[in-house]
């Protein structure tokens, strides 16, 4: 239904989600509520390893900043992907779920030395290196190491991926990653070949997230590609991995298309092989880093309707008992969303309403202008697509507690995440 293979209704006219009632899991565990479809999730994983793993001999490391906690490891870890972290706290996240760090890419534009030091500690497998001072966090904790370590350089390739300003991280005028239009790429990799305890593996970059096309990769391959043949020229050096990132786009609201991973994948390792090839270099191994494209549509958010206010004329608003502290996406990005009553699937009593959240913004809008069907209070909404940077970028703002997250798998359900008390709320007051 709607276009999810997944979602469905049953005999009650209740939106199901893996087989379970929606309406059901409302009552069985309160709402706001992330539900997520494990087998969606794992749907979507074998996917990339049959499209990019298996036919292309690739790897893939799931970007965990979208949706993390240590069940989502241990599929992940069961899938056979890697993980992308960016904090101390994915590091450890990943390492209590015991997943194969050797599996672990690290990024960030600004990784401290404690993290830098768990990184080496818990045996992360790739280190990517994005800045100067980096490098010299590096050189001082592996003075003491009689090991090497293996990172990647992350170059920002100066394309400009279409999407939100936010979101962008490949254009020139970036925060993130070694510029290749001065002399910081080469003065970072000559660097990095100087120190003994280093072994530079090869080169990383990533445009943007929620990208819907598939020629801006084949550009961004096109700059890595002539980037590693000048190192070779230069250094005598070819690489062993190309990490090209994430940013695949999903299906949010209409206008947007759902893309098989293929989509994506073909066009990044044709490009590799012909350019490579081409340039008479090695053919590398190519590392994905899809997030949202993994765990976006897998997951919708349940809330119980409440307040509706219509100003006579001008709009009905219909509030729900969560809002940007479990979804910020909207008033950030301008994020759009559709939703519909999980209690009212076959109803075509259909109004024009904008679902608002119940923190003290103006802008605490989920959803403007949507079509429902006729609303009231105490029905269950269901907002679709919300799996990724739902609950990993949920806050606590007007102490709200953060949601519960329900793993359902065939028909069964189980909570990954408990709901936050309000006794966890003062846990660290003093
Ligand atoms: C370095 C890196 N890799 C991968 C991703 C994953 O992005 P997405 O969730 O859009 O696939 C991001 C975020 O945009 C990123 O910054
Ligand atoms: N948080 C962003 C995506 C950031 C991607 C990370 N580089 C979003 O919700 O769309």
């Amino acid at each position: 239904m709607l276009g999810y293979d997944f979602i469905d209704y049953n005999e009650k006219g209740n939106l199901t989600i893996s087989g379970c009632d929606c309406v059901e899991l409302a009552k069985k565990y309160g709402t706001p509520l992330y539900v997520m479809s494990e087998d969606e999730i794992r749907r979507r994983c074998r996917e990339i390893r049959e499209n990019h793993i298996e036919k292309y001999n690739g790897f893939a490391v799931y970007a965990s900043k979208a949706f993390l906690n240590k069940e989502m490891c241990r599929i992940i870890k069961s899938e056979g992907l890697g993980l992308d972290v960016v904090s101390g706290g994915e590091i450890y996240t990943a390492y209590s779920a015991e997943f194969p760090m050797d599996k672990v890419i690290f990024h960030g534009n600004n990784k401290t030395m404690e993290e830098l030091e768990m990184a080496i500690k818990y045996g992360v497998g790739r280190i990517v290196v994005d800045n100067f001072y980096e490098i010299d966090c590096l050189e001082e904790l592996l003075s003491v190491e009689d090991r090497k370590i293996d990172v990647l350089i992350r170059i920002t390739p100066g394309i400009d991926g279409h999407t939100h300003e936010f979101i962008k991280t490949g254009q020139v005028d970036s925060k993130f990653g070694f510029s290749i239009f001065d002399d910081s790429a080469d003065r970072a990799f000559q660097r990095l070949l100087n120190l003994k305890n280093i072994n530079i593996k090869g080169f990383h970059s990533h445009i943007g997230s929620q990208l819907q096309e598939n020629e801006i990769y084949k550009k961004e391959i096109e700059v890595l590609a002539s980037y590693v043949k000048k190192i070779k020229d230069l250094y005598n050096f070819e690489v062993d991995e190309l990490n090209v990132g994430g940013g695949f786009g999903i299906y949010y609201v209409e206008g947007d298309i759902r893309r098989n991973i293929s989509f994506f994948t073909d066009v990044i390792n044709e490009t590799v092989i012909s350019e490579f090839n081409r340039l008479n270099l090695k053919k590398p191994l190519v590392i994905i880093e899809p997030g949202r494209w993994i765990v976006g549509e897998a997951g919708i958010t349940l809330y119980t309707i409440g307040c509706i206010k219509e100003i006579k004329g001008v709009r009905k608003y219909v509030s729900v008992d969560g809002g940007m502290a479990d979804n910020p996406r909207p008033p950030l990005y301008d994020a759009q969303y559709t939703a519909v009553l999980a209690n009212k699937i076959n109803r075509n009593d259909e109004e024009i309403v904008t679902i608002a959240g119940k923190c003290c913004e103006s802008g605490d809008i989920l959803i403007k202008d949507i079509k429902l069907q006729k609303v009231e209070s105490k029905d269950i909404l269901a907002v679709l697509s919300t799996g990724a940077y739902n609950y990993s970028m949920a806050s606590n703002y007007n102490r709200m507690r953060k949601p519960a997250v329900v793993m359902v798998f065939s028909g069964k359900d189980r909570v990954i995440v408990k709901r936050e008390s309000y006794e966890d709320l003062i846990r660290y007051d003093v």
